[in-house]
């Protein structure tokens, strides 16, 4: 049973749009006859770009104002990367579907296509998130880093016109939107550990909408859901919004759920870490141990002393 039309909420960005899309061509494939209409919804941290989005309330930012059309009932299904979407929800929307994850990995784009260890000494990075200034640091404690801002595109037309050495992007978004090519040095996801949900999107709907669960829990993919869920809830656990480095990347191998959890101090002298596995069903209670672990070895000084200096 379908519906003859349904519509999407996305944020405006072209990289947003594309993950709409592929959204909607998964759906197709069970809904044929259906219509599916996007509507463009611009939040907070797309208005905003000269700022750091800690400094202006955290990554909520970019799902608040498409959670309200969808509480209004304007839209009926909201698309997010999840690793934009916070820990916390309205009570009455959930996560439904969360599709089969891309690459994770995090990229370096450089001016002149050149390798991590091609940099010159003291190059210049631009990234806004402590979770890659950090763990750059850790492994070229030589480069500096600085803030930047503004969509995929943007970021890259700033290197140049900033005269940057090179940005770190999320290899995903720069896969989906065609630039592929621009990748210069694809980070080891064991030494820059994505961020949490990195590569995955999510699909929001009304708790109480059981049509359209039911529709978007067809392109669901589960080995995707549990190693997000899993990494939620060391996120959960750390308290870490995007104010914190910390990363997590989950994933399922040879019937196991394996998990690697990081925590880092801002100039990444230090890098706390936590890898273990368990059976698939225990993936709740391995990502409570890592993050236990994580805190454990020196993560609750790390995060102590960035709640007192803020
Ligand atoms: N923070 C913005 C954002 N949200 C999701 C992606 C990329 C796609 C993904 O990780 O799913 C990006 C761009 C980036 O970090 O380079």
């Amino acid at each position: 049973m379908g519906r003859r039309e349904i519509t999407i909420g996305s944020r405006g960005s072209k990289l947003a749009l594309i993950q709409t899309n592929i959204v909607i061509d998964e759906l197709k494939k069970y809904y044929p006859e259906t219509n599916f209409k996007i509507r463009e919804i611009k939040t907070i941290g797309d208005k905003i770009l000269d700022k750091t989005l800690s400094k202006i309330g955290g990554k909520g930012l970019f799902v608040k104002e498409i959670e309200s059309a969808l509480l209004k009932g304007e839209i009926d299904i909201a698309v997010h990367s999840m690793k934009d979407v916070p820990s916390k929800f309205p009570q009455s929307l959930e996560i439904s579907a969360i599709t089969k994850r891309a690459d994770v990995r995090d990229v370096l784009i450089t001016k002149e296509d050149k390798s991590l260890f091609d940099l010159k000494e003291g190059a210049v990075i631009g990234t806004s998130s402590l979770r890659r200034g950090a763990q750059l640091r850790s492994i070229r404690s030589d480069v500096e880093i600085v803030p930047i801002r503004g969509n995929v595109q943007t970021r890259i037309r700033k290197m140049k016109e900033m005269n940057l050495d090179g940005v770190v992007l999320a290899a995903a978004g720069l896969i989906r939107t065609g630039l592929e090519n621009k990748i210069s040095y694809f980070f080891n996801e064991r030494d820059i550990v994505p961020a949490v949900g990195q590569g995955a999107l999510g699909l929001e709907t009304r708790v109480d909408d059981s049509l359209i669960k039911e529709i978007v829990s067809k392109i669901n993919d589960k080995h995707t859901e549990i190693a997000v869920k899993a990494e939620r809830i060391f996120m959960k656990v750390l308290n870490g919004g995007c104010h914190v480095p910390i990363g997590a990347y989950a994933f399922i191998e040879d019937g196991k759920v394996k998990m690697e959890g990081v925590v880092a101090s801002i100039d990444g002298k230090e890098i706390i870490k936590a890898y273990d596995e368990d059976d698939i069903k225990n993936y709740e209670k391995l990502a409570e141990e890592i993050a236990v672990k994580v805190l454990n070895k020196g993560g609750r000084e790390i995060l102590k002393a960035l709640e007192d200096g803020e």
